[in-house]
């Protein structure tokens, strides 16, 4: 359970809790729902002081934040709205943080429209393209490219432990996409008939590393050895402003639940229950030697000349989020 901080509402608690159990997940919604919560603490807010409503808004964005470690979209998305915290009065404050919590959301939405035609235009008709869990950003790419009447296929990796390759398949085939679903170990088979491999982002380093959904670096080491390119597509808001200055990204480790049950824990292990480590990272590293292209909502990078876009997006940014 996140750690509850005093005077935040129960809907952001809420939220803070399915970000956490993943009912809300993926780097760009995680964002967005991070961004609504932050604008319910600010209409539901009973303080008579700006101080407190303050001090309230900084409380929700802290308890958000503890959900997640790795996709940065998160602390981007409640530095943003905080930002926008502005005002002599705790009216003008609540009516500031609302209009810039819509502002956000507004981009996001506006970002994942424009990044899906830009990665269309790498797409070719006819082209089969390889997935990995379960991206927006990447989806933004194939929807525009079908809205183009390109003809694409996909072959989608089921990405255990948690299956979110099956939500993308669930997605694609309610565009009418042939899809191919196979398990994770059958990936290097099936790039011999793959023209892309297309992932989303969780976090992008300053050396242009993608951080993604535990399998991505294996699948981008195999496709470059298969000759096949590898597409990342992840909004200005996957980029991580804190690795300029030498921070790493942190890996978010999750429950043992999601690889064994407690009977095939059992099994294992016998009586003694001991000796057994289940490790479940939930991200990987990718080098930026393995990815081809990182496709924004400002035009297509190669990984190496990413960090010119983040620093005259971000600056050298410090502090915590919910810091001033
Ligand atoms: O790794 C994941 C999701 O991991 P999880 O299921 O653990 O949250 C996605 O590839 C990125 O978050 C990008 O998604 P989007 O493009 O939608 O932001």
């Amino acid at each position: 359970m996140v750690t509850r901080q005093p005077d935040v509402d129960p809907a952001v608690a809420a939220t803070a809790d399915d970000i956490e159990a993943m009912r809300i997940r993926g780097a760009a919604t995680i964002a967005d729902a991070a961004a609504e919560a932050l604008s319910t603490q600010a209409k539901r807010s009973d303080a008579t002081a700006p101080d407190v409503f303050e001090r309230q808004l900084r409380a929700a964005a802290k308890t958000l934040y503890e959900t997640r470690p790795t996709a940065v979209s998160l602390p981007n998305a409640l530095r943003y709205v905080l930002r926008g915290m502005d005002g002599e009065s705790v009216s003008a404050l609540r009516d500031a943080t609302i209009a810039r919590a819509e502002e956000f959301q507004r981009e996001l939405a506006r970002a994942q429209t424009t990044l899906g035609t830009v990665g269309a235009n790498r797409l070719r008709d006819g082209d089969v393209v390889m997935t990995h869990c379960h991206s927006t950003d990447a989806l933004a790419c194939l929807e525009a490219a079908l809205e183009d009447g390109k003809e694409v296929e996909a072959i989608v990796k089921e990405t255990r432990p948690r299956k979110q390759g099956h939500i993308t398949a669930q997605q694609l085939r309610e565009w009418g996409v042939p899809v191919t679903l196979i398990v994770d170990n059958a990936a290097r088979r099936y790039l011999d008939e793959a023209d892309h491999v297309l992932v989303g982002a969780d976090s992008i380093a300053a050396d242009g590393s993608v951080i993604n959904k535990i399998g991505t670096s294996g699948l981008a080491v195999n496709a470059r050895e298969r000759g096949v390119p590898v597409m990342v597509a992840a909004q200005t808001i996957k980029l991580h402003p804190d690795t300029m200055t030498g921070h790493t990204v942190e890996i978010e480790m999750r429950a043992e639940s999601e690889v064994v049950s407690d009977e095939e824990r059992r099994t294992i292990t016998g009586d003694a229950d001991d000796g057994l480590v289940v490790a479940n990272p939930a991200f990987d590293v990718t080098p930026p030697r393995y990815v081809d292209a990182i496709v924004t909502e400002r035009g297509q990078f190669p990984p190496e000349s990413i960090v010119t876009l983040m620093r005259e997006l971000f600056g050298e940014m410090t502090g915590e989020p919910w810091e001033p």
